[in-house]
């Protein structure tokens, strides 16, 4: 059967058509927005080759691999990606530095190229546990203006990148899936684009994404429930207790340990997804990076009308304090992000049996 493809525009004659709404933007932001796209498109097709090419399995740095700033041992793709982002980026002049999972520190535009006024952040490849198994995997990045002093040429630092994400103009990322698609908001809604293989085109297929307000589906590893806190572990089980209990319906689980794989069916259908603040690890409050990976699905997510939080707290205000900070998140379907954030605020029952919670009303007010 032959097949049909749906004509929609390309993703630069969507950026240009969005550029009209903004009269003082000039071209550096879509040149930004496309240099990150034919990132994707590379390590789309390094991805696609699989094992017929010689990028699974793990970096091989020293004979006994490499490390990442994180204590993850890096995968041969997550050095690859981080290159492919770093080499189609840094040319255009649209940017002072960068950011990402796989380097310790800010990467600064090389003095013989010409230095741009925004900043980005990435994660090269989301979920690379899934790379040798053939399952999705994703990149996900966030675009920053840079301070000023370092647009005019100030040496760049950590602190540069240091902003909370309400602070981001853009963000995005790219799912290398049956299909490889590029999901972007540059603060217009969330637009997500197909790529046709045989073009090279991102195509507008999804205009306008919007996350449904309600859902039946949950998304969390389930294998860290001895190590939740109260509030998460009460979603849960009244999740799991199903139609006979507190929810009055059956909930179905998902998880695919691709955080980009997992926001990307949230954004298809709905669902919330969970990787909160939890006592495995009490250096880490939480699993996910704040700049390049809970920020950026944060905007999306926010963008197409659904909430993302820490729990606590909208992600988006979290004020960072180190480039590679961990954050607890939440997000999804608005009514269930803002019931787990009722949960998190209601004191516990312990507590409100508590004789001094009752009397010196530390918690009350
Ligand atoms: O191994 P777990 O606990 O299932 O964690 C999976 C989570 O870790 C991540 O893979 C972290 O991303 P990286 O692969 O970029 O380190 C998320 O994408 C995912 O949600
Ligand atoms: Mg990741
Ligand atoms: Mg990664």
């Amino acid at each position: 059967m032959p097949i049909t493809l749906r004509t929609a525009s390309t993703l630069t004659q969507f950026l240009i058509e969005q550029r009209r709404r903004f009269p003082d933007a000039r071209g550096e932001f879509n040149a930004l927005i496309l240099d990150a796209a034919m990132a994707c498109k590379a390590i789309a097709k390094s991805v696609a080759y699989g094992a017929l090419t010689d990028t699974l399995g793990n970096h091989e740095e020293e004979e006994g691999g490499s490390i990442n700033v994180q204590g993850e041992t890096q995968k041969k793709l997550d050095v690859l990606s981080n290159d492919l982002f770093i080499r189609r980026s840094e040319w255009g002049g649209h940017l002072a530095g960068m950011v990402s999972e796989e380097m310790e520190g800010p990467y600064s535009i090389p003095s013989h190229l010409p230095r741009g006024k925004y900043l980005l952040a990435f994660d090269p490849l989301d979920g690379s546990s899934n790379i040798d198994i053939n399952v999705s995997v994703g990149s996900i990045f966030s675009v920053l203006r840079a301070p000023s002093h370092v647009a005019e040429g100030a040496p760049l630092s950590a602190t540069d990148f240091l902003q909370p994400g309400t602070e981001q103009v853009a963000a995005g990322y790219a799912l290398y899936g049956p299909s490889t698609m590029l999901v972007l908001s540059v603060g217009t809604g969330v637009h997500g684009f197909t790529l046709d293989p045989v073009m090279g085109e991102f195509m507008l297929t999804h205009p306008d994404l919007r996350v449904p307000d309600d859902t039946q589906e949950f998304a969390i590893n389930a294998s860290n429930a001895r190590f939740w806190e109260a509030p998460v572990k009460r979603y849960v089980d009244e999740c799991l207790a199903g139609k006979t209990g507190p929810r009055g319906k059956d909930f179905n689980m998902r998880w695919i340990a691709s955080m980009v794989a997992d926001a990307h069916r949230i954004l298809m259908r709905g669902g919330v997804f969970l990787y909160p603040r939890d006592t495995k690890d009490p250096s880490k409050p939480g699993r996910l990076r704040l700049l390049y990976e809970a920020n950026p699905v944060g905007f999306i997510i926010e963008q197409a009308g659904g909430r993302a939080s820490t729990g606590r707290k909208p992600v988006l205000r979290v004020q960072p304090s180190s480039l590679h900070q961990r954050v607890g998140l939440v997000f999804g379907s608005k009514n269930e992000v803002e019931r787990i954030e009722r949960y998190h605020a209601e004191p516990s029952k312990a507590e409100a049996e508590a004789p001094l919670f009752a009397e010196r009303s530390l918690f009350r007010c």
